[in-house]
């Protein structure tokens, strides 16, 4: 299932090494914070030998000038996928954009798309207006951050798949989204609070899903990950 993107959730090298040899048929790897702060760009490396794709998640989130920089160096990783928040501003996101193509242009590489996080999946309707404030209904909040994103050149979003069919509608059939806060019916929630189901998420029209403790914190990762792919195949 070339649609789902497992997160290298881990605490240094030789342990997400063992993951991607354990989920041999995977093609599609996150290295998010945890992993690129232990181990930095070798684990990049690691992926790129085993011909895989690579979604670099460091949700960066900074003044225009610093994520300029941080996306020009992060470019010459020639990765596939990075991310920013939205809640950076128009200028920071339109300042990522040309951070992106100028380190791609001097490493000589495609720059990767780039995508924004509307709103992180395990925040709740609650948490945004109680605790962060926000005066505006989640969903609505959620599609003002894609269209910021869109708005600023950006390729795509990153959104819980409860509202990816509704930003689908408003940002158009080109623009990317990639979901996570997956859990098949049989996988614990953890710290994610809007979910959908895989077959679900994919219907509301994600081009991507990210999973990751249902699969990466099963006994057999293997086994977890054939188990979703067959329940998609069954639902599709
Ligand atoms: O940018 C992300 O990938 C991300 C955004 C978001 O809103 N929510 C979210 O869970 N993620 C990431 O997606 C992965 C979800 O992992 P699981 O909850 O274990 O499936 C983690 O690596 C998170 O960092």
């Amino acid at each position: 299932m070339q649609k789902i993107i497992v997160p290298l959730d881990v605490a240094d090298e030789s342990a997400a090494i063992a993951l991607i040899e354990q989920l041999e048929e995977v093609t599609f790897f996150k290295v998010g914070l945890e992993l690129f702060t232990s181990s930095g760009p070798k684990i990049i490396e690691a992926l790129k030998s085993r011909q895989k794709k690579i979604f670099l998640d460091l949700k960066f989130h900074d003044i225009p000038n610093t994520v300029k920089g941080a996306c020009r160096s992060a470019a010459r990783y020639g990765v596939d996928l990075l991310t920013i928040h939205a809640t950076a501003g128009k200028d920071a996101l339109k300042a990522a954009t040309d951070g992106l193509a100028l380190g791609a242009a001097q490493a000589g590489v495609e720059p990767p798309k780039l995508i924004a996080i509307t709103l992180l999946t395990s925040i709740s309707s609650r948490q945004l207006a109680f605790d962060l404030k926000v005066p505006v209904e989640l969903p609505e909040y959620a599609l003002q951050m894609a269209l910021l994103a869109k708005e600023s050149g950006l390729d795509g979003a990153v959104c819980s798949p409860q509202e990816v069919a509704k930003l689908r509608d408003v940002c158009g059939k080109d623009f990317l989204f990639v979901c996570p806060g997956v859990r098949p019916s049989w996988a614990d929630k953890g710290d994610q609070k809007r979910t959908f189901t895989p077959a679900q998420a994919l219907q509301a029209g994600a081009d991507y899903l990210v999973i990751g403790r249902p699969i990466t914190a099963a006994d057999e990762p293997r086994l977890a990950w054939k188990k979703i792919c067959q329940e998609l195949s069954v639902n599709s």
